[in-house]
């Protein structure tokens, strides 16, 4: 989690050096238009400082950025695939060699730390060099049909892809989730996140024209934006990162139209710790798994940890300890393990959880509250909590909190605590320790969720598949089934 990165200065970066984007407008046809819909404020949530007004767009400007990208779509579905994936390469190159500044303008705008959110711009890069280098997999069959014949299958892109994201890795969603359809040949209308856009848009400042006009679009704004583009009908397809309500929405949108959606959407994931586990190393992947650096706001944060009771007292110990490390800072600080919530709604909704468990009769192991550091004063800060004592049925063992927030569970009974763990209408990620292969299968075959690890907590694996089962989502992300879930099949039957 931690660590040095290239080219990161030592210090905490001056928040006034943060290069804001020229452009707060909406970004469409390859231009900049002023939003019918007017403008909001964004905020650097750790500081409370107002960071300036942005596009707020209403649904005719997202009508006349759909036109704009159908307008793109003939030319950039039809160019050859591996010109698609020169631009593509040539968008990654800009996002290495400008990580840095993509990443201060991130944590000064969703309040994670600055060494992590680097991160995000690197894997987003990543992700634009691996579809790149995928777009000849995007390919079909020949059937044998008896001479005089040819029968093959191809994949053909679907035309606009309206793509909508979640905040907590505003660049990294924006960036590396346009990747995909891009490569398929769709052409793409990004909605950032309505809490922080701004680094969306230095983005597009700084890859103006690697792609044709249109083939690439962001409009920025809040419900009003994204529910305009979900039901666009000229919009065929439509992929969400948010919540599970925003992809009820987003499917209720669409189904007049049968539009086909991905949606990657939340969890509520298990870490699961059997008495002949790596003790050390559980306590290590519980806290891990909880991604405290970006204040456990995250999908696959492992927030309910079932230990078997005769480890328990030692995995707790270890907890406490290892949870040290997650102490919350300034954002822009390149030091800072721990970042801000981002915005008073989601901070308020956190601490309104953590009066939840306490109602509930969970014990407060540590944190609860803001930190003292009188630097942290004006910002949204919660520091690393871990409630023991809690029953799975309790509502902060049940709900998505997506915040800073640990709930231990006792078991003794393997039946009855996989009972527990699937008694959530999440299915997102799972984790499980022990030294037991045999026992590891079992368990992860008994866990209902998309994405498991065995003795480790919270890393993505590019290339393999990532998505949810029930509530948790439709289709899997960051793999080649991505990139093909953007294409539709084609027969075509040759007699000659
Ligand atoms: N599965 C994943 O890969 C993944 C990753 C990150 C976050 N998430 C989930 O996202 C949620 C947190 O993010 P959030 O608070 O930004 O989620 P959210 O659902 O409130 O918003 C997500 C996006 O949808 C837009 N939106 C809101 N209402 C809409 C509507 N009616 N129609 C269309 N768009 C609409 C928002 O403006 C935002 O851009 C959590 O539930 C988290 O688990 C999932």
């Amino acid at each position: 989690m931690s660590g040095t990165i290239a080219g990161m200065p030592a210090r905490a970066a001056d928040p006034a050096a943060v290069r804001l984007p020229a452009h707060r407008d909406l970004y469409y046809g390859g231009r900049w238009h002023a939003p019918a819909g007017g403008y909001a404020d964004t905020w650097d949530p750790a500081t409370g400082t107002n960071l300036g007004a942005c596009a707020h767009a209403d649904a005719s400007d997202v009508d006349a950025a759909v036109r704009a990208a159908q307008a793109a779509f003939a030319e950039w579905s039809r160019i050859r695939p591996a010109d698609r994936a020169a631009a593509m390469r040539r968008i990654a190159a800009v996002l290495r060699e400008h990580a840095q500044e993509l990443a201060l303008l991130d944590a000064v705008n969703c309040g994670n730390p600055v060494a992590e959110m680097t991160r995000d711009v690197l894997a987003a890069a990543a992700q634009f060099d691996f579809f790149a280098g995928l777009v000849t997999e995007i390919k079909g069959d020949t059937i044998p049909m008896g001479e005089g014949v040819v029968n093959l299958s191809v994949r053909e892109p679907y035309g606009v892809v309206g793509r909508i994201v979640a905040y907590n890795h505003p660049l990294m969603f924006t960036a590396a989730k346009s990747a995909a359809p891009l490569a398929a040949g769709n052409t793409v209308v990004m909605k950032p996140p309505v809490q922080a856009p701004l680094s969306a848009y230095r983005w597009m400042e700084l890859i103006d024209g690697i792609l044709p006009p249109g083939v690439l679009n962001v409009v920025s704004g809040g419900t009003e934006c994204g529910a305009a583009l979900a039901a666009h009908p000229d919009v065929p397809f439509v992929s969400l990162i948010g919540s599970v309500a925003t992809g009820r929405a987003v499917a209720r949108a669409g189904a007049d139209r049968l539009k086909r959606i991905t949606l990657e959407l939340g969890g509520k994931n298990a870490c699961i710790v059997y008495p002949d586990a790596d003790l050390e190393r559980a306590g290590h992947g519980a806290v891990h798994g909880m991604n405290f650096t970006w204040s456990g706001q995250s999908c696959g944060s492992t927030s309910r940890l079932f230990v078997h009771e005769s480890v328990h007292d030692q995995i707790v110990e270890r907890v406490l300890d290892k949870i040290r490390h997650y102490r919350p800072g300034l954002p822009t600080d390149p030091a800072t393990t721990m970042g801000a919530i981002v915005s008073r709604a989601q901070y308020d909704k956190i601490m309104k959880y953590i009066d939840i468990g306490l109602g509930e009769g969970a014990t407060l192991a540590c944190g609860g509250r803001r930190p003292d550091d009188p630097a942290l004063r004006n910002g949204f800060f919660v520091e690393p909590t871990v409630f023991t004592g809690v029953r799975a049925d309790m509502r902060i063992a049940q709900e998505e909190i997506f915040g800073p927030v640990l709930s231990v569970i006792k078991w003794s009974d393997e039946t009855s605590m996989f009972e527990q763990v699937n008694a959530v209408e999440y299915g997102l990620t799972g984790a499980v320790y022990t030294r037991d292969l045999a026992r590891a299968h079992r368990a992860a075959s008994r866990i209902q969720a998309g994405f498991i690890w065995v003795n480790n907590a919270g890393p993505h694996f590019l290339g393999t598949s990532y998505g949810g089962y029930k509530q948790s989502g439709i289709g899997r992300d960051e793999s080649i089934e991505e990139l093909l879930s953007y294409t539709q099949g084609k027969n075509i039957n040759i007699t000659y």
